[in-house]
Protein backbone atom coordinates (compact mmCIF):
# COMPACT_ATOMS: atom_id res chain seq x y z
CA UNK A 1 0.00 0.00 0.00
CA UNK A 2 1.00 3.22 -0.52
CA UNK A 3 0.38 6.45 1.27
CA UNK A 4 -0.32 10.38 1.39
CA UNK A 5 -0.50 12.52 4.00
CA UNK A 6 -2.87 15.52 4.20
CA UNK A 7 -1.49 18.63 5.43
CA UNK A 8 -1.84 22.14 5.83
CA UNK A 9 0.02 25.54 6.33
CA UNK A 10 -2.04 28.53 7.31
CA UNK A 11 -5.21 26.20 5.55
CA UNK A 12 -3.16 26.22 2.07
CA UNK A 13 -3.83 22.50 1.56
CA UNK A 14 -1.33 19.73 0.44
CA UNK A 15 -1.19 16.17 -0.35
CA UNK A 16 2.25 15.05 0.40
CA UNK A 17 3.70 12.22 -1.62
CA UNK A 18 6.98 10.44 -0.79
CA UNK A 19 8.03 8.91 -3.76
CA UNK A 20 11.53 7.44 -1.89
CA UNK A 21 8.74 5.10 -0.41
CA UNK A 22 6.94 3.52 -3.40
CA UNK A 23 7.87 0.69 -5.40
CA UNK A 24 8.56 2.67 -8.40
CA UNK A 25 8.10 6.41 -8.60
CA UNK A 26 5.58 8.06 -10.31
CA UNK A 27 6.70 10.20 -13.97
CA UNK A 28 6.44 13.39 -14.48
CA UNK A 29 3.38 13.05 -16.47
CA UNK A 30 1.72 10.37 -13.77
CA UNK A 31 2.30 13.51 -11.09
CA UNK A 32 0.99 15.89 -13.59
CA UNK A 33 -1.94 13.97 -13.90
CA UNK A 34 -2.06 12.98 -9.92
CA UNK A 35 -2.83 16.92 -9.28
CA UNK A 36 -5.12 17.39 -11.78
CA UNK A 37 -7.29 14.33 -10.57
CA UNK A 38 -6.81 14.73 -6.94
CA UNK A 39 -6.43 18.86 -6.05
CA UNK A 40 -10.17 18.90 -7.54
CA UNK A 41 -12.33 19.39 -4.80
CA UNK A 42 -16.37 17.56 -4.68
CA UNK A 43 -18.69 16.53 -2.34
CA UNK A 44 -16.26 13.22 -1.67
CA UNK A 45 -13.21 14.64 -1.60
CA UNK A 46 -11.57 17.57 -0.15
CA UNK A 47 -9.17 18.45 -2.92
CA UNK A 48 -6.04 20.42 -2.05
CA UNK A 49 -3.79 23.15 -3.90
CA UNK A 50 -1.16 21.08 -4.92
CA UNK A 51 0.94 18.37 -4.46
CA UNK A 52 4.32 18.52 -2.31
CA UNK A 53 6.87 15.93 -3.74
CA UNK A 54 9.39 14.26 -1.55
CA UNK A 55 12.41 12.72 -2.95
CA UNK A 56 15.92 11.96 -2.71
CA UNK A 57 18.45 15.01 -2.58
CA UNK A 58 20.01 14.62 -5.75
CA UNK A 59 23.65 16.01 -4.26
CA UNK A 60 25.23 15.81 -0.08
CA UNK A 61 23.82 18.05 2.43
CA UNK A 62 20.45 18.16 2.32
CA UNK A 63 18.12 15.89 4.21
CA UNK A 64 15.74 15.27 0.81
CA UNK A 65 13.92 17.69 -2.03
CA UNK A 66 10.24 19.11 -2.08
CA UNK A 67 8.59 19.33 -5.69
CA UNK A 68 5.64 21.27 -5.88
CA UNK A 69 3.26 20.50 -8.55
CA UNK A 70 0.48 22.94 -8.73
CA UNK A 71 -3.45 21.82 -8.89
CA UNK A 72 -3.21 22.77 -12.37
CA UNK A 73 -0.34 20.59 -12.96
CA UNK A 74 1.81 23.24 -13.37
CA UNK A 75 5.09 23.40 -11.31
CA UNK A 76 6.44 25.90 -8.89
CA UNK A 77 10.02 26.61 -7.77
CA UNK A 78 8.97 26.97 -4.14
CA UNK A 79 6.20 27.26 -2.02
CA UNK A 80 6.29 28.36 1.39
CA UNK A 81 3.48 27.20 3.41
CA UNK A 82 4.12 23.77 1.89
CA UNK A 83 7.87 23.60 2.38
CA UNK A 84 7.07 23.71 6.25
CA UNK A 85 4.70 20.78 6.15
CA UNK A 86 7.43 18.75 3.95
CA UNK A 87 10.23 19.87 6.82
CA UNK A 88 7.87 18.17 9.50
CA UNK A 89 7.49 15.37 7.49
CA UNK A 90 11.00 14.91 7.15
CA UNK A 91 12.15 16.04 10.52
CA UNK A 92 9.55 13.29 11.76
CA UNK A 93 10.80 10.42 9.25
CA UNK A 94 14.56 10.99 9.85
CA UNK A 95 13.93 12.39 14.00
CA UNK A 96 15.59 15.78 12.95
CA UNK A 97 15.06 19.34 14.24
CA UNK A 98 17.04 21.56 11.51
CA UNK A 99 18.02 20.55 8.87
CA UNK A 100 18.24 21.87 4.53
CA UNK A 101 15.86 20.85 2.15
CA UNK A 102 16.84 21.10 -1.71
CA UNK A 103 14.31 22.45 -3.81
CA UNK A 104 14.60 23.89 -7.98
CA UNK A 105 16.13 27.02 -7.35
CA UNK A 106 18.19 26.85 -3.42
CA UNK A 107 19.20 24.25 -0.09
CA UNK A 108 16.97 26.41 2.00
CA UNK A 109 17.23 25.51 6.00
CA UNK A 110 13.96 24.44 8.04
CA UNK A 111 14.13 24.44 11.65
CA UNK A 112 11.86 23.03 14.20
CA UNK A 113 10.32 26.24 16.67
CA UNK A 114 7.58 25.67 19.74
CA UNK A 115 4.31 24.49 19.09
CA UNK A 116 1.68 27.00 18.46
CA UNK A 117 -0.22 25.80 20.97
CA UNK A 118 -1.31 21.80 22.01
CA UNK A 119 -1.21 19.92 18.69
CA UNK A 120 -0.26 22.64 16.51
CA UNK A 121 3.28 22.13 15.46
CA UNK A 122 5.36 24.77 14.24
CA UNK A 123 8.69 25.19 11.76
CA UNK A 124 10.49 27.89 10.07
CA UNK A 125 11.71 27.69 7.15
CA UNK A 126 13.72 29.95 5.08
CA UNK A 127 12.26 32.13 1.80
CA UNK A 128 14.86 32.99 -0.66
CA UNK A 129 16.87 33.83 -3.23
CA UNK A 130 15.49 37.06 -3.71
CA UNK A 131 15.20 39.00 -6.98
CA UNK A 132 13.51 42.06 -8.54
CA UNK A 133 14.78 41.47 -12.31
CA UNK A 134 12.73 41.46 -15.07
CA UNK A 135 14.32 38.29 -16.33
CA UNK A 136 13.15 36.43 -13.03
CA UNK A 137 10.09 36.88 -12.76
CA UNK A 138 9.77 37.28 -15.43
CA UNK A 139 7.41 40.50 -16.76
CA UNK A 140 7.93 42.24 -20.05
CA UNK A 141 5.87 45.12 -21.93
CA UNK A 142 5.71 47.26 -18.78
CA UNK A 143 7.97 49.49 -19.56
CA UNK A 144 10.42 48.87 -16.86
CA UNK A 145 13.38 46.65 -15.65
CA UNK A 146 12.19 46.72 -11.73
CA UNK A 147 8.65 47.16 -10.26
CA UNK A 148 9.36 48.58 -6.79
CA UNK A 149 6.24 51.04 -5.55
CA UNK A 150 5.28 51.75 -9.18
CA UNK A 151 2.37 52.67 -11.01
CA UNK A 152 1.53 50.44 -13.73
CA UNK A 153 -1.13 51.73 -15.96
CA UNK A 154 -1.49 48.37 -17.71
CA UNK A 155 -2.81 46.80 -14.61
CA UNK A 156 -4.81 49.51 -12.66
CA UNK A 157 -5.43 53.30 -12.64
CA UNK A 158 -5.01 53.66 -8.79
CA UNK A 159 -3.15 50.87 -7.15
CA UNK A 160 0.79 50.59 -7.21
CA UNK A 161 2.69 47.50 -7.46
CA UNK A 162 6.09 45.56 -6.34
CA UNK A 163 7.34 42.94 -7.99
CA UNK A 164 9.36 40.19 -6.69
CA UNK A 165 10.92 36.55 -7.26
CA UNK A 166 11.54 34.62 -4.05
CA UNK A 167 12.29 33.09 -5.95
CA UNK A 168 8.43 31.89 -7.71
CA UNK A 169 7.16 35.07 -9.24
CA UNK A 170 4.89 37.35 -6.89
CA UNK A 171 2.74 41.00 -7.45
CA UNK A 172 2.19 42.92 -4.56
CA UNK A 173 -0.25 45.73 -4.21
CA UNK A 174 -1.12 47.91 -0.42
CA UNK A 175 -5.06 48.10 -0.57
CA UNK A 176 -7.68 49.66 1.54
CA UNK A 177 -10.68 48.26 0.07
CA UNK A 178 -12.50 45.32 1.05
CA UNK A 179 -13.68 44.96 -2.94
CA UNK A 180 -10.03 45.18 -3.79
CA UNK A 181 -9.42 42.34 -1.77
CA UNK A 182 -12.05 40.66 -3.48
CA UNK A 183 -13.18 41.64 -6.83
CA UNK A 184 -10.09 43.50 -7.79
CA UNK A 185 -7.55 40.87 -6.93
CA UNK A 186 -9.68 38.08 -8.61
CA UNK A 187 -10.03 40.06 -11.42
CA UNK A 188 -6.62 41.01 -12.04
CA UNK A 189 -5.48 37.53 -10.58
CA UNK A 190 -7.30 35.91 -13.76
CA UNK A 191 -6.20 37.78 -16.19
CA UNK A 192 -2.30 37.65 -15.09
CA UNK A 193 -2.91 33.81 -14.86
CA UNK A 194 -3.90 33.38 -18.79
CA UNK A 195 -2.43 34.11 -21.79
CA UNK A 196 -1.25 37.47 -21.27
CA UNK A 197 1.29 40.36 -22.68
CA UNK A 198 2.72 41.06 -18.96
CA UNK A 199 3.68 38.00 -17.13
CA UNK A 200 3.86 35.05 -20.17
CA UNK A 201 4.68 32.89 -17.26
CA UNK A 202 1.59 34.01 -14.98
CA UNK A 203 2.17 35.10 -11.50
CA UNK A 204 1.48 35.06 -7.69
CA UNK A 205 -0.63 38.19 -6.89
CA UNK A 206 -0.72 39.26 -3.61
CA UNK A 207 -3.54 42.26 -1.97
CA UNK A 208 -2.50 43.92 1.42
CA UNK A 209 -4.21 45.49 3.99
CA UNK A 210 -2.00 47.37 6.73
CA UNK A 211 -3.33 46.70 10.02
CA UNK A 212 -0.55 48.29 11.70
CA UNK A 213 3.17 48.19 12.53
CA UNK A 214 4.39 44.75 11.79
CA UNK A 215 0.74 43.70 11.07
CA UNK A 216 -0.56 42.85 7.96
CA UNK A 217 -3.52 40.55 6.18
CA UNK A 218 -2.61 39.06 3.25
CA UNK A 219 -4.99 37.28 0.72
CA UNK A 220 -3.47 35.84 -2.17
CA UNK A 221 -4.69 34.60 -5.88
CA UNK A 222 -2.13 32.04 -6.62
CA UNK A 223 -0.71 31.00 -9.80
CA UNK A 224 -1.94 27.30 -10.93
CA UNK A 225 -4.53 27.25 -8.04
CA UNK A 226 -6.45 30.59 -8.44
CA UNK A 227 -8.19 32.11 -4.88
CA UNK A 228 -6.09 30.17 -1.71
CA UNK A 229 -6.27 30.51 2.47
CA UNK A 230 -2.67 31.66 2.50
CA UNK A 231 0.45 31.33 -0.06
CA UNK A 232 3.52 31.15 2.91
CA UNK A 233 5.74 32.99 -0.62
CA UNK A 234 3.14 35.42 -1.00
CA UNK A 235 3.37 36.41 2.67
CA UNK A 236 7.23 36.79 2.87
CA UNK A 237 7.33 38.38 -0.74
CA UNK A 238 4.27 41.07 0.98
CA UNK A 239 6.23 41.26 3.88
CA UNK A 240 9.82 42.46 2.60
CA UNK A 241 7.42 44.96 0.10
CA UNK A 242 6.18 46.31 3.36
CA UNK A 243 9.49 46.52 5.41
CA UNK A 244 10.37 48.73 2.00
CA UNK A 245 7.66 50.44 0.90
CA UNK A 246 6.43 51.59 4.63
CA UNK A 247 9.94 51.75 6.42
CA UNK A 248 8.19 53.88 9.03
CA UNK A 249 5.87 50.96 9.80
CA UNK A 250 8.17 48.07 10.35
CA UNK A 251 10.85 47.24 12.88
CA UNK A 252 13.28 44.50 11.23
CA UNK A 253 14.40 43.53 14.12
CA UNK A 254 10.82 41.89 15.19
CA UNK A 255 8.83 39.29 13.46
CA UNK A 256 5.78 40.88 11.08
CA UNK A 257 2.25 39.38 12.46
CA UNK A 258 0.67 38.27 8.88
CA UNK A 259 -2.47 37.06 8.90
CA UNK A 260 -4.35 35.56 6.02
CA UNK A 261 -7.99 34.43 5.41
CA UNK A 262 -6.66 30.81 7.21
CA UNK A 263 -4.69 31.85 10.28
CA UNK A 264 -1.76 34.08 10.65
CA UNK A 265 2.27 33.57 10.22
CA UNK A 266 5.17 35.43 11.49
CA UNK A 267 7.78 36.70 8.90
CA UNK A 268 11.38 38.22 10.16
CA UNK A 269 12.60 40.19 6.82
CA UNK A 270 16.01 40.72 5.88
CA UNK A 271 16.12 43.45 3.51
CA UNK A 272 19.88 44.55 4.10
CA UNK A 273 21.69 41.73 4.06
CA UNK A 274 23.84 41.79 0.37
CA UNK A 275 21.21 38.40 -0.42
CA UNK A 276 18.04 39.61 1.04
CA UNK A 277 15.51 36.58 2.26
CA UNK A 278 13.06 36.30 4.60
CA UNK A 279 12.18 33.76 7.40
CA UNK A 280 8.69 32.41 7.87
CA UNK A 281 7.06 30.98 10.91
CA UNK A 282 3.61 28.82 11.37
CA UNK A 283 2.15 26.14 11.89
CA UNK A 284 2.47 22.10 9.74
CA UNK A 285 -0.60 20.68 9.95
CA UNK A 286 -1.20 17.33 9.46
CA UNK A 287 -4.97 16.33 9.17
CA UNK A 288 -4.92 12.52 7.38
CA UNK A 289 -3.20 9.92 6.53
CA UNK A 290 -4.77 8.34 3.21
CA UNK A 291 -4.11 4.99 2.02
CA UNK A 292 -4.06 3.31 -1.27
CA UNK A 293 -2.97 0.86 -3.62
CA UNK A 294 -0.10 2.16 -5.33
CA UNK A 295 -1.53 0.97 -8.34
CA UNK A 296 -4.14 3.97 -8.11
CA UNK A 297 -1.42 6.62 -7.62
CA UNK A 298 0.44 5.20 -11.15
CA UNK A 299 -2.91 5.50 -13.06
CA UNK A 300 -4.10 9.17 -11.39
CA UNK A 301 -7.32 7.52 -11.26
CA UNK A 302 -9.62 9.44 -8.14
CA UNK A 303 -11.91 6.36 -6.62
CA UNK A 304 -12.77 7.44 -2.65
CA UNK A 305 -13.91 4.35 -2.36
CA UNK A 306 -10.12 2.53 -2.92
CA UNK A 307 -9.11 4.87 -0.13
CA UNK A 308 -8.95 4.89 3.47
CA UNK A 309 -8.78 8.04 5.03
CA UNK A 310 -7.61 7.97 8.22
CA UNK A 311 -8.10 11.41 9.99
CA UNK A 312 -5.69 12.99 12.95
CA UNK A 313 -7.08 15.31 15.74
CA UNK A 314 -4.77 17.85 14.62
CA UNK A 315 -7.65 19.92 12.68
CA UNK A 316 -10.04 20.78 15.82
CA UNK A 317 -6.81 22.28 17.71
CA UNK A 318 -5.89 24.12 14.88
CA UNK A 319 -8.87 25.62 14.91
CA UNK A 320 -8.91 26.55 18.50
CA UNK A 321 -5.45 28.14 17.74
CA UNK A 322 -6.82 30.22 15.07
CA UNK A 323 -10.12 31.31 17.01
CA UNK A 324 -7.99 32.37 19.60
CA UNK A 325 -6.02 34.49 17.88
CA UNK A 326 -6.57 38.48 18.23
CA UNK A 327 -6.97 40.00 14.72
CA UNK A 328 -7.48 43.72 16.14
N1 LIG B 1 1.14 28.26 -1.83
C1 LIG B 1 2.51 28.37 -2.05
C2 LIG B 1 2.99 28.78 -3.39
C3 LIG B 1 2.75 27.66 -4.39
C4 LIG B 1 3.35 27.93 -5.73
C5 LIG B 1 2.60 28.95 -6.52
N2 LIG B 1 1.27 28.55 -6.86
C6 LIG B 1 3.41 29.22 -7.80
O1 LIG B 1 3.07 28.70 -8.87
O2 LIG B 1 4.38 29.97 -7.71
C7 LIG B 1 3.24 29.01 -0.89
O3 LIG B 1 2.80 28.77 0.25
O4 LIG B 1 4.26 29.66 -1.08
Amino acid sequence: MAELTRVHGSENQFFILDQTSLNQALSEEELTQLALNYCQKDANWPGADGILVVESATHPGPIGRMVVVNADGSRASMCGNGLRCVGRYLAEKYNQTEFTVETPAADLRVSRKDDLAPEVQAFSVEISPVSYERTALPFDKLGKDEIINEYLPELSNRLLFTALAVPNPHLVSFVKDEEDLNQTLGDLGQKLNQTNPYFPDGVNVNFAKILGPNRLFVRTYERGVGFTNACGTGMSATSLAFAQNYPDLVDTQQPIEVFNPGGMVKTIVHPNEPQQWIELVGNATFTAKISLDEALLHSGQLQPDQLTITPTTEEDAYLNFVNSLNRD
